[in-house]
């Protein structure tokens, strides 16, 4: 089965392989297309598929009776769906991922995956104060991660007259990432940029609210898909966002995701400033009776004394705990992944060595 008309929204030989690997002929499965989640509202599904945008929902019997083993659609996941001419599609089975962004759910403490299939991640700073090079390593470590290639676009290099003051802190951290410096006023650096904005590809942003995402995706799109945000101080209705489509295909082929997910991972990734911005909560913690207290029901616990004098809100007590548990997430993949790396350099160190002693001989 070749899905020729599908190669168009990113479906490639490494989802070829995937479909294969489910052995479509001899199987149930047989007779499905191949679609592309374009939008994911709770159980409802947007794809599009060889014949355009349709509805979706998931086949009750394989995705809840073996809710263990089976993956739920995301953005960007290919899927293998039933045509149904009188409504929804249905969808039978989520093809493996080639890349993908995750965050912690803390509700229920598990791996929510926000975004798939992409192929680079544009990780976004503006070249003013806004750059901050911590939250540029973690948005580097999360994009190696997720199995796409990062770039770097440094943003508004029209209001930068330093610029090498922010190229050699990030040469410093990553000499293998490219980095593009561009303004979406004046157009300088766009040109390099579009190398990487192909059709049939895939594009993720990460960055800070304000750093001028929206701003450049309407202009290397000529297109106003994104709402920009003019942050207006006494502005009573503040910043208004307007539902907009979760996978966008531009004119260009091009396709973007940008899901209220997404959004997220760029916030916990600026978090690290936890402890700061809840000094007063670590102050109370750090004199809790036991040190390894959980502050859910120790006698002596100054967090339990200090929500009940009302000295912590319960608000603020429930938005430190949900940022604490986000950051150790990250933290913990971060950790994994610098484990596999220096696996990976002591193999390499290990072969030359092997082959100097080969030499030798
Ligand atoms: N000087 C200058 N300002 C820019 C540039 N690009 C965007 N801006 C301004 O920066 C502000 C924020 O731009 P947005 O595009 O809304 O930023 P965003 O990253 O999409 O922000 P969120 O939607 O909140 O995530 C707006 O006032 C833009 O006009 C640029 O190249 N140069
Ligand atoms: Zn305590």
């Amino acid at each position: 089965m070749i899905e020729n008309e599908m190669m168009k929204y990113g479906f490639n030989s490494f989802f070829q392989k995937e479909v294969k690997k489910l052995g479509l002929e001899n199987k149930d499965l047989s007779g499905l297309n191949i679609a592309r989640i374009t939008e994911v509202h709770r159980e409802k599904y947007k794809i599009i598929n060889k014949y355009g945008e349709k509805s979706a929902s998931l086949k009750g019997s394989v995705f809840y009776n073996d809710s263990i083993n089976e993956i739920y659609p995301v953005v960007g996941d290919f899927v293998m769906a039933k045509q149904n001419e009188l409504g929804e599609d249905i969808i039978f089975k989520v093809l493996s991922r080639k890349s993908k962004f995750s965050r912690m759910d803390t509700f229920n403490s598990k791996e929510q995956i926000v975004a798939t299939n992409f192929d680079y991640v544009f990780i976004v700073s503006s070249l003013n104060d806004e750059f901050n090079i911590k939250r540029l390593e973690r948005y580097l470590a999360i994009s190696w991660e997720s199995g796409a290639t990062p770039i770097i676009v440094l943003t508004k290099s029209d209001l930068c007259e330093n610029y090498d003051f922010y190229k050699n802190q990030i040469d410093k951290i990553d000499s293998f990432a490219t980095v593009i410096k561009v303004s979406s006023f004046t157009g300088e650096g766009l040109d390099k940029l579009e190398k990487y904005i192909n059709p049939y590809e895939t594009i993720v942003f990460l960055g800070s609210s304000g750093v001028g995402k929206s701003t450049l995706v309407n202009r290397i799109s000529d297109e106003n898909i994104m709402k920009v945000n003019d942050i207006r101080v006494g502005d009573a209705k503040g910043k208004h966002t307007t539902t907009h489509r979760q996978l966008v295909v531009l004119k260009n082929g091009t396709m973007i995701i940008d899901t209220p997910g997404m959004r997220e991972i760029g916030m916990w990734s600026a978090s690290s400033g936890v402890d700061k911005t809840f000094s007063d909560i670590e102050e109370y913690a750090s004199i809790c009776k036991f040190t390894n207290c959980t502050h859910t029901k120790e006698p002596g616990c100054m967090i339990i004394d200090a929500l009940a004098t009302g000295k912590i809100s319960e608000e603020r007590w429930k938005n430190y705990k949900k940022l604490k548990k986000e950051v150790l997430f990250a933290k913990k993949k971060e950790d994994l992944n610098l484990r596999l790396k220096e696996k990976e350099r002591r193999k390499k160190f290990a072969k030359q060595i092997r082959q100097k002693y080969k030499s030798v001989r």
